[in-house]
């Protein structure tokens, strides 16, 4: 379990990290979704014991990453800028991470090389082009057997194919192995398929973290055409979050569980209804308080 608690971090008077608090329990593929300059990258670094908070706290299983081998050898990152070092290879990385991560797999570095069979293992990492780097970098990753994967926009650079194949990979191991995987990107989208928990991340802060089995099971969308044109008056303590209409067609963002909800506006004899699921977009639009362009600008 990651847990980061009301961290800050200033560069030259800057506060890139805002009294950060966000929890990612463990086995989750947890999302961090903001846009350029959020501060991603900056909470990812502590998290991977890179960087210092100047004050809060950044914890795995309760110890803090700063300055822990023990600790950090649980953990194995992918950042937004690879490093390695000189002219090394992929083979060469891998016998260094052999030395390093106790739980590094030689037999699994051999089954993927099927997978990442594009990726010339002798030749120097930084000689590769982009996507192939990060294809190296996902084929070292995952043979470390991490307990915590972090990866800070993984699939920029990949191509679709290469995209699903290692998303595929990763979760396997999330079913299998229970690893937590924590991932950026700026973009919600991306991320819809295959998180199961989401933190909104804008000017150093989470805003908002939820799992999406909640988020899912308690706000629907609701089609409805009611026998009048215009929208009945609603019972009080129903909470309708967003209410758009075209002709006759009513559409209601409302919080509850699709049939609690469908019961409660069947009492209008509606003519049609429909209880539609919401994406993962939508969810944190109506979440953040409705369609404003600034909630647009943060997620999107
Ligand atoms: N080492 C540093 N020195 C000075 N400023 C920094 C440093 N690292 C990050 N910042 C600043 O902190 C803020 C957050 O940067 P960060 O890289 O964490 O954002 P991000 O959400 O990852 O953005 P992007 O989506 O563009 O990668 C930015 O304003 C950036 O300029």
């Amino acid at each position: 379990m990651i847990e980061v608690q009301n961290a800050v971090k200033t560069f030259d008077g800057f506060r890139a990290l805002d009294g950060l608090s966000m929890s990612v329990p463990g086995g989750a593929i947890y999302g961090l979704v903001g846009p350029n300059g959020a501060g991603k990258s900056t909470i990812l670094r502590h998290i991977t014991g890179v960087y210092q908070q100047d004050s809060g706290q950044v914890l795995v299983d309760g110890q803090p990453v700063y300055e822990n081998p023990a600790v950090k050898g649980r953990i194995a990152d992918i950042p937004d800028e690879l490093y390695y070092f000189g002219s090394s290879s992929t083979r060469d990385m891998a016998r260094f991470y052999k030395g390093f991560y106790p739980r590094f797999d030689e037999k699994r570095y051999e089954a993927l090389k099927d997978v990442f069979r594009a990726v010339d293992e002798k030749r120097p990492i930084r000689r590769l082009s982009k996507g192939m780097q990060k294809q190296a970098a996902f084929w070292l990753a995952l043979c470390i057997r991490p307990e915590i994967l972090v990866l800070d926009e993984p699939v920029d650079g990949l191509d679709p194919v290469m995209r699903r194949q290692v998303w595929s990979l990763l979760m396997s191991d999330v079913a299998q192995e229970n690893i937590t995987v924590l991932v950026s990107s700026h973009n919600l989208r991306e991320l819809e398929d295959v998180c199961d928990h989401v933190g909104i991340l804008s000017h150093g802060r989470v805003l908002i973290e939820r799992s999406l089995s909640d988020l899912q099971e308690n706000l629907v969308k609701m089609q409805v055409v009611f026998q009048e044109k215009e929208l009945p008056e609603l019972p009080e303590d129903m909470e309708v979050l967003n209410v758009s209409q075209v002709g006759r067609i009513h559409t209601l963002i409302v919080r509850g569980k699709a049939d609690e909800v469908t019961n409660r506006l069947a009492v209008y004899s509606p003519i049609l209804m429909d209880a539609l699921p919401l994406t993962l977009e939508e969810i944190f639009i109506y979440e953040l308080g409705g369609e404003d362009y600034a909630v647009r600008d943060i997620i999107l």
